[in-house]
């Protein structure tokens, strides 16, 4: 009995934070790191599921970076990066598309359906939502095939939302003239987010957030501020695919999202504690005070 007395408490001690984030948009960004965690991710999809069943609208955007790699070396081909994004030629493209586009995508909708939940596939092979134009770098360096989205298709988006389905985007947008451009997971999570102008962008990733040392969990920082961010990854202590996540946070503080966090998706329970707790989980990156 006193076992089910603690459980009611816990209801009601949830409706606060319920009440707060009902109707509210929360973009979550899935990488390929958890995408290949199948007992993180069945925790996290049961995590967006409650989220939709108690009135918050969850949307998800993934990567895939690891399914990818894996579908390249079966035709021998050499996956190759410039600043943390892939460079992608035709035949890469061909790969991108069916492993995200396709497969991924597929996977994520179907098992959001097997575990009770609501979804619905937007991609190039269903009902395409992210439009966008070759990406060119500063440093001139061609990256091939690689997009940046300059418009997201918010109706279609919102009209799942308002039927109570979580939207599944995969990172392939349409260019203007018939083909797809292969796009970075967490800059079209960061187009997505302020297309939707969400309440939260969380990026759920296999580190416990923003590391001073990367190889050190116990250097985590909670508490990250733009002109640091900048600075660490100017010297290396951020790197590699830490780069476009910590670029894509700074960018979407500008352009209107509440809050951004990159925390662990291996952590049960990583999102809805991040959510309900006063000093969340992982590490939040926030907007220089202009003093
Ligand atoms: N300062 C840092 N703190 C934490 N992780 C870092 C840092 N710099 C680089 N990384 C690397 O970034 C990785 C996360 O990026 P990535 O592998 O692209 O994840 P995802 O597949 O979730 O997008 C970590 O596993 C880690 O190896
Ligand atoms: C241009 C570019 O880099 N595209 C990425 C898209 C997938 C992705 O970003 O997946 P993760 O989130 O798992 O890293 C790629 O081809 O790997």
């Amino acid at each position: 009995m006193h076992e089910a007395i603690a459980k009611a408490d816990t209801l009601i001690e949830a409706m606060g934070w319920i009440r707060r984030f009902r109707g509210k948009t929360t973009v979550i960004k899935l990488g390929g790191s958890v995408l290949d965690d199948k007992d993180a991710l069945m925790h996290i999809l049961l995590d967006v599921i409650f989220m939709e069943t108690v009135g918050m609208k969850p949307v998800i955007v993934h990567g895939g970076g690891k399914a990818i790699n894996r579908a390249l070396a079966e035709e021998n081909i050499e996956p190759k990066f410039v600043q943390g994004r892939r460079y992608t030629d035709q035949a890469t493209l061909e790969v991108v598309r069916r492993v995200l586009a396709g497969e991924v995508n597929q996977q994520l909708t179907e098992q959001i359906e097997h575990l009770g939940g609501r979804a619905m596939n937007l991609s190039v092979h269903t009902t395409n939502v992210l439009f966008g134009e070759v990406l060119k770098l500063e440093s001139g360096e061609d990256l091939g095939r690689v997009g940046k989205i300059t418009q997201v298709d918010r109706d279609v988006i919102e009209g799942l939302l308002y039927t109570d389905q979580v939207p599944v985007i995969p990172s392939v947008c349409e260019d203007g003239d018939g083909g797809v451009l292969n796009v970075n997971a967490d800059t079209a999570a960061m187009a997505v987010a302020q297309a939707l102008g969400a309440e939260k962008l969380v990026f759920l990733s296999d580190v416990n957030g923003v590391r001073r040392d990367k190889e050190n969990p116990d250097t985590i920082i909670h508490s990250l501020s733009e002109s640091e961010s900048k600075a660490m990854i100017g010297n290396g202590q951020i790197a590699s695919g830490m780069i476009p996540k910590v670029e894509a946070c700074l960018e979407t503080l500008d352009r209107g999202v509440g809050k951004v966090h990159i925390i662990d998706g291996r952590l049960r329970h990583s999102l809805l504690l991040e959510i309900y707790t006063s000093e969340g989980v992982g590490t939040e990156i926030y907007k220089d005070l202009n003093i």
